[in-house]
C-alpha cells in the first residue's frame, strides 16, 4: 500500500495518554460552533433549458433506413422548472430535513443552498442568506458539504484518510502535531475510533461498512469546523438502524450550535422524530415547509389523514408522489380526506 511516506507523514498509532489529551485545551473548540449561521431561502427557483429534438412525425425506423436529412428535425428549447419558489428557515441547533420523492428537487435545493449554483446565475433565482445577509467567502468557508457520492481514497485506512485531509485543509498556522490532533477528535466524535486502522475499501477491496463510510465522509467535513453542514441523502443504503445512529450524531452535531440540512428518502419514524424541521418538494414545489411534529396536523386540517397510524414520512412521501386513495385501493396504506 502506497501510505504517506511519499508526501512525508508519520503516522504512529495514538497514544491515549499523550500529546492528543493536552492539544484537545489549546485547540479551538472543535465541535462547538463558534460563528453560528442561520440559514433563510426565500423564493429559491431553479429552471434549466433542455434541447428537444422533434423528428417532424417520421418514424425512428424510417429515419434509420432512408436516412434522415437535418431538415427531418426540428429542434426546440423547453425551459425546464426544476425548482419553483421554495422558501424555508433553519437555525443553528436545528436540523432540516428536505424530503421528497426521486427527482423532485431535493439535491438541486441543496446545492443552491451551498452556494454551489451561483455561477449559472441565469438559471437560478431567489435570495439565500447566511445571517440576514447574502453568502460571502467567509460563509462558504463555513459550509460542509456532504455529497451522495463520496469519493474517498480506497487505499487509505479511516485514519490515514482523516490525517491526509486535516493536513491538506486546515490552516497554516496549526502545527503539524495539532492537525493530527483534529483528526484524532473528530474521529472519536464521529464514533470512527473502533475501525481508524482499516481501510476505506471499494466494490473491489473490501473495506469498512457503508454506516462508518458515511460517517467518514461527514468527518471529512468537520474538520474544518464548518457552521453550517449540509448533506444529501447521508442514510442512503443503510439500515434503518445504522441510518438512526447516524441521524443521531448529526443530532448531537446540532446540540453543539450546528445548523444542519439533509435530505432524505425514506427516514423511519423514530429518524422522522428527530428532525425539528421539515420541507417537503413535490415536482420542485414545496408542499409543506414547518415543524415535523405539526406535519400531519397541518394535513389533516387540509383533510387528509391517513386511515391507520403510519411512520408521518411515509405519508408525507405518499402525498408528495400525488397518490390518493383511488390509486391504493386493495393494498398499502390509504389517505383519505379526514371525516
Ligand atoms: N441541469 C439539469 N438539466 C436537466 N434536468 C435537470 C438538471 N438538473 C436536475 N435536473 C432534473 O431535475 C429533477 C430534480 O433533480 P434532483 O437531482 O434535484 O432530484 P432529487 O430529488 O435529488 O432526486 P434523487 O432523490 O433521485 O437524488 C430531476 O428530474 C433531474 O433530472
Amino acid at each position: 500500500m502506497p501510505g504517506f511516506g511519499g508526501v512525508g507523514l508519520q503516522l504512529e498509532t495514538p497514544n491515549r495518554d499523550s500529546p492528543t489529551r493536552d492539544l484537545r485545551d489549546h485547540l479551538p473548540s472543535l465541535m462547538s460552533s463558534s460563528y453560528p449561521i442561520t440559514l433563510k431561502f426565500i423564493d429559491v427557483c431553479y429552471k434549466v433549458k433542455i434541447q428537444q429534438t422533434n423528428t417532424r412525425g417520421r418514424s425512428i425506423k424510417r429515419m434509420f433506413t432512408h436516412g434522415s436529412t437535418p431538415s427531418d428535425l426540428i429542434s426546440t428549447i423547453q425551459e425546464k422548472t426544476i425548482l419553483n419558489n421554495i422558501t424555508g428557515v433553519v437555525s443553528p441547533g436545528e436540523i432540516l430535513a428536505i424530503l421528497g420523492p426521486s427527482g423532485s428537487g431535493k439535491s438541486t435545493l441543496l446545492n443552491a443552498l451551498a452556494g454551489r449554483h451561483q455561477q449559472q446565475s441565469r438559471a437560478f433565482s431567489g435570495t439565500i442568506l447566511a445571517n440576514n445577509k447574502k453568502s460571502t467567502k467567509q460563509i462558504a468557508k463555513r459550509t460542509g458539504f456532504v455529497t451522495q457520492d463520496d469519493v474517498l481514497y480506497p487505499h487509505l485506512t479511516v485514519r490515514e484518510t482523516l490525517v491526509f485531509c486535516s493536513l491538506l485543509r486546515l490552516p497554516k498556522t496549526l502545527t503539524k502535531k495539532d492537525k493530527i490532533s483534529v483528526a484524532e477528535m473528530v474521529l472519536s466524535e464521529l464514533g470512527l475510533s473502533k475501525c481508524e486502522n482499516t481501510i476505506i475499501g471499494n466494490s473491489f477491496i473490501r473495506g469498512i461498512s457503508g454506516g462508518e463510510r458515511k460517517r467518514v465522509s461527514i468527518a471529512h467535513e468537520m474538520l474544518v469546523n464548518p457552521s453550517l453542514l449540509i448533506l444529501d441523502e447521508p442514510t442512503s443504503g443503510l439500515d434503518s438502524t445504522a441510518a438512526f445512529r447516524l441521524v443521531s450524531t448529526l443530532g448531537s452535531l446540532a446540540q453543539k450550535g450546528k445548523t444542519i440540512v439533509t435530505s432524505m428518502h425514506q427516514p423511519s419514524s423514530r429518524v422522522y422524530q428527530m428532525f425539528d424541521s421539515v420541507l417537503v418538494l413535490s415536482e420542485g414545489r414545496s408542499i409543506y415547509f414547518g415543524k415535523g411534529s405539526e406535519a400531519m396536523a397541518y394535513f389533516e386540517s387540509l383533510g387528509f389523514s391517513p386511515s391507520f397510524p403510519m411512520n408521518p414520512a411515509d405519508f408525507l412521501l405518499d402525498l408528495a408522489n400525488g397518490i390518493k386513495r383511488e390509486h391504493l385501493e386493495g393494498g398499502g396504506a390509504s389517505i383519505s380526506p379526514a371525516t
